[in-house]
């Protein structure tokens, strides 16, 4: 493990009526101690987590639109206000990562499509060719199976937007490998019941207003669907049950 510690800084200087400290997990956010090399984010759409990610890769040096620190390029790289207030606490220090987003992969798929053709053997590190030429799992999946190693700290912001189920299955092998044989560290924003089930993670829940370790089994994302599968058709009709008109 890497990345010990994320502490707010200056907390008499934040407006808590602007964007990042009206969403409550964050207006309430001090300290967080990450115990594991696997961190997953989990909460309702909405609760903070990518605000979060996005402000330790701002700290991390990363692109914030997804990327190392040597991946420059312009698309939708947002300055994270949420990063001038933190302070990370290494033990040792690290420098090398990424910091995927699902929803600007594309965007970074053509900046190295770029640096191949500037002459970079940019593709050896995504499968060996172009991520464009690859489905959206598939391009997922070769990045995390050739440019994730080492002594590195990986940010995914919902890596499994594009996973089957059965790949998701195969990444838990690939994170197993990653954290125990190679000691990396991973904080993953997630939805997905598959992925938060991984044995050795801590999972911190930004529901309630706060942020806290919670169980598996505590999870909406377990709970619902557990629920739904065991009572499938049950659920279904009351979802989709017609109210009567008034
Ligand atoms: N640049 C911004 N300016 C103002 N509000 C923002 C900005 N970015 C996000 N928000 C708001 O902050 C809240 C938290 O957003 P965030 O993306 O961190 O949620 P999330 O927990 O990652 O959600 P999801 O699970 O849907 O990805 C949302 O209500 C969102 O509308």
């Amino acid at each position: 493990m890497f990345l010990k510690r994320i502490s707010l800084l200056n907390k008499d200087n934040v407006d808590f009526t602007q964007y990042p400290f009206t969403i409550p997990a964050i207006e309430s956010f001090d300290e967080l101690e990450l115990t594991r090399n696997i961190t997953f984010f989990v909460g309702e759409n909405g609760s903070g987590k990518s605000t979060l990610l996005e402000a330790i890769a701002e700290k991390c040096d990363f692109n914030t639109a997804g990327g190392g620190r040597n991946n420059t390029y312009d698309v939708h790289a947002s300055n994270s206000v949420l990063g001038d207030y933190i302070r990370l606490s290494w033990m040792p220090k690290i420098t090398n990562g990424f910091f995927m987003r699902a929803e600007s992969f594309y965007h970074f798929a053509t900046h190295i499509d770029e640096l191949q053709k500037d002459g970079a053997d940019a593709y050896r590190s995504y499968g060996g060719r172009s991520l464009h030429e690859q489905s959206h799992g598939e391009s997922f999946f070769s990045l995390f199976q050739n440019r994730f190693n080492g002594r590195a700290i990986y940010l995914l912001d919902e890596p499994e937007a594009a996973l089957s189920p059965q790949r998701q299955l195969a990444f838990l092998r690939i994170l197993h490998d990653l954290t125990v044989k190679e000691g990396c560290q991973f904080i993953i924003a997630t939805h997905s019941p598959i992925l938060l089930g991984y044995p050795e993670a801590s999972i911190l829940s930004f529901d309630d207003g706060k942020i806290e370790e919670i169980d598996y089994e505590q999870t909406d994302h377990y709970q619902i669907t557990k629920y739904f599968l065991d009572h499938r058709e049950k659920f279904l009709k009351e979802i989709l049950k017609e109210e009567p008109e008034s």
